[in-house]
């Protein structure tokens, strides 16, 4: 089936693609490059060597499968999202296209401001688009664990949304489980969570929305076909995930305290 991964350069867009063609999948990769301008910008580029964006597609053409790329900011080119999806007519979008870094979401004013209008405008543009243009589109979106935060007082997080009983009606209610964010990063996953509620409820629109533990590691059985075909790699301490960082840590011999 025709599948469309925005944000599919990104660290689990781009393995998520190569699994999709290495299925059968038509995968049409549309992501604005902005992570790979974020690098510039920190010069905290990734620890392997991840090849031009052109270069990694006509590999995984020539060792994966059916990818095309297409450059598009999903955040400021709504009628280029629109176009796009009226043409490629895709069964399914995965939506990676957020700024994700926690830390780099608090470091001020700028960042602030870029990583809510950013992730918020670009999951809204994405449910309007398929509202107007085929509503049957379903749409699977990564989250993150720690819109929850860590408090323990709602008792375990369920598969779903949460049954609790209002104590003033003694009325029974299914919500969604409640949210804590603990960086603005979390709370546009958790404002992201309200727009698929919204979309769903209003139009019906079909939506997985997977709040899911960090992802980490460096290879798949793809990506390690071909050089160009390599991951990226974060152990900054930006966007290096804690995990990422121990590794690196613990491959240089480094002790910590
Ligand atoms: O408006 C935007 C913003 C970003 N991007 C692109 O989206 C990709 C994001 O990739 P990444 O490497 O910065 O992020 P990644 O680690 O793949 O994060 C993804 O997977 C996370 C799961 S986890 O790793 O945190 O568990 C989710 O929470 C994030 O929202 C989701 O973007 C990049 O290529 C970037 O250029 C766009 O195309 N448009």
């Amino acid at each position: 089936m025709k599948i469309v991964v925005f944000g599919g350069d990104g660290f689990c867009g781009w393995p998520t693609s190569l699994k999709l063609a290495a299925e059968g999948h038509s995968v049409v990769i549309v992501d604005n490059l902005s992570r790979r301008a974020i690098d510039e910008q920190l010069s905290s580029g990734s620890l392997t060597n991840i090849a031009p964006i052109k270069q990694r597609i006509l590999s995984a053409q020539k060792f994966v499968g059916d990818i095309r790329f297409e450059f598009l900011d999903i955040c400021k080119d709504p009628a280029g999202l629109g176009n796009l999806l009226r043409r490629e007519k895709p069964h399914t979008v995965v939506h990676f296209a957020e700024q994700r870094a926690a830390p780099y979401s608090m470091i001020g004013d700028g960042e602030r401001r870029y990583t809510v209008d950013n992730n918020v405008t670009s999951t809204h543009n994405i449910c309007s688009a398929i509202v107007e243009i085929d509503r049957n589109i379903n749409i699977v979106h990564l989250g993150t664990m720690g819109v929850y935060g860590y408090s323990k007082v709602f008792g375990s997080i369920p598969e779903g949304y949460l049954n609790i009983q209002i104590k003033s009606t003694k009325k029974d209610a299914d919500v969604l489980y409640l949210a804590n964010p603990g960086s603005i990063y979390h709370m546009t996953k958790y404002l992201d969570q309200l727009v698929f509620q919204f979309y769903n409820k209003n139009w019906g629109l079909k939506i997985t929305d997977l709040h899911q533990g960090i992802v980490w590691g460096t290879e798949t059985a793809q990506t390690s076909l071909a050089p160009d075909l390599t991951n990226r790699f974060d152990y900054d301490g930006i966007y290096g995930t804690v995990m990422n960082r121990f590794i690196s840590q613990a491959a240089n011999g480094m002790v910590c305290h």
